[in-house]
């Protein structure tokens, strides 16, 4: 039985996240995914679906096996509790592959870490194009109404 961790923000879902989470479960027999916490996302603007409705709408996804919420304190504490064979990364995610497989041997994890490509496909394929659009066209409508 092969374990594979996809992780992620997962603010408004697009087929973008849906190629991330197909191609990660090809990888291997179960998908886990890890959504990441509220607190931790401050690489971008904060997410505007709240943590616990994100993971209600992954775990619905038909190739997630398992889902959870991060750890607010220490990203490498459901990795060892999963023991994953391999972790993916997504095409936009900002961690160096090598970087972060140094931290994970350095705390006893030897999982492969996987690099997953963009999606090419047609349509809306990031959560801030979405809120982009959402802004342009409902702001507006009210306008005109
Ligand atoms: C191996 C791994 C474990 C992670 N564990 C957590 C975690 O426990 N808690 C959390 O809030 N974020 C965790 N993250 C980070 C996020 O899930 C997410 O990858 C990060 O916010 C950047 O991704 P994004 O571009 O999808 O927002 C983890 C990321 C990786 C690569
Ligand atoms: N177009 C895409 N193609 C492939 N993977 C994607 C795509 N968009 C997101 N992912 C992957 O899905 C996971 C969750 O992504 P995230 O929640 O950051 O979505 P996002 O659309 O990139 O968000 P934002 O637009 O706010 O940056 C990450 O691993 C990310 O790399």
């Amino acid at each position: 039985m092969k374990r594979v961790v996809a992780t992620g923000t997962f603010d408004i879902l697009h087929p973008g996240h849906v190629f991330y989470l197909e191609e990660s479960k090809k990888l291997g027999d179960e998908l886990h995914v890890i959504v990441a916490r509220d607190a931790n996302v401050k690489h971008k603007p904060r997410p505007v679906i709240p943590e616990e409705q994100r993971l209600m709408m992954v775990r619905a996804l038909k190739t997630v096996d398992f889902a959870r919420l991060g750890s607010e304190k220490d990203m490498f504490e459901p990795i060892e509790e999963i023991k994953p064979d391999i972790i993916t990364i997504g095409f936009n995610q900002y961690f160096d592959t090598g970087k972060l497989k140094d931290q994970l041997n350095e705390r006893g994890i030897y999982s492969e870490v996987v690099k997953i490509n963009d999606y090419k496909g047609q349509g809306f394929s990031s959560s801030r194009s979405i809120m982009q659009q959402i802004l342009k066209q409902r702001c507006n409508e009210t306008l005109e109404k």
